[in-house]
């Protein structure tokens, strides 16, 4: 696939759903205010409930020129020909996935230490997506906090073994956290509560945007 642009990775919006929004509503929130890459994360859905939400974000992302991903669902993403796949520990090993989809699909995988960047970059990952930052209710489950610490032992040691892939920080993040973890030397960031919960989801967007 056409290397993608590190620009790109700035800012990725995880789907989910609150008692104001839905996973649509907050997709086309992050859309208006300029996000360019979407996951649709819908964990406990079948992939029967995932297929119409994910068509219409596919032509809402074909219309703003933004990437798509889905979360964990290989098969899903091969048929409808989405951009790519986000595969977390519990989910298809990387390699497998490659198999699957060949080199035009993104996959992503999830890392918590320096170990797991270097499996995925080694299994063909695209990118890495490391957490979590801090405690968050919107993934069951955690990893161990990593902080900011956590982030600058991992980039240490990539420079350190030339591991070269680009990697976003996700967990728990707030708008105010951006300065700092951006200094950590992480590419970008993925959140979905800090835009959600937002009074104005859209301008929300937009002021992370000019943070990064
Ligand atoms: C960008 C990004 N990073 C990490 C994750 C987490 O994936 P995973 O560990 O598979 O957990 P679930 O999201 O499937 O609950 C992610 N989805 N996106
Ligand atoms: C999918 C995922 N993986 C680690 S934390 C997380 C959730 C991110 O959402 P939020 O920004 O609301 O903490
Ligand atoms: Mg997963």
């Amino acid at each position: 696939m056409a290397k993608i642009s590190l620009d790109r990775f700035r800012l990725q919006f995880i789907s989910h759903q609150n008692e104001k929004l839905g996973y649509l509503d907050g997709i086309r929130e992050a859309l208006a205010g300029g996000c360019k890459w979407i996951q649709l994360r819908m964990k406990g859905a079948t992939d029967d409930e995932v297929r119409p939400i994910a068509l219409q974000v596919k032509e809402w992302c074909r219309e703003q020129q933004a990437t798509f991903l889905i979360d964990d669902r290989v098969a899903l993403v091969k048929e409808l020909q989405i951009d790519g796949v986000h595969l977390g520990k519990n989910d298809m090993p990387i390699a497998e996935a490659r198999k699957i989809l060949g080199d035009g699909f993104i996959i992503g995988g999830t890392a918590n230490t320096f170990e797991d960047v270097k499996a995925h970059y080694e299994a063909g990952a695209d990118y890495i997506g490391c957490g979590p930052f801090r405690f968050t209710t919107t993934k069951e489950k955690l990893s161990p906090i990593l902080g900011l610490e956590g982030y600058k032992d991992i980039i240490q040691k990539m420079k350190e073994e030339s591991i070269d892939i680009p990697l976003v920080a996700i967990g728990g993040i707030t708008k105010e956290d951006i300065p700092e973890i951006m200094k950590t030397g992480v590419n970008g960031i993925a959140l979905s509560g800090c835009i959600l919960h937002a009074e104005n989801p859209a301008e929300e967007t937009r002021e992370i945007l000019e943070l990064l």
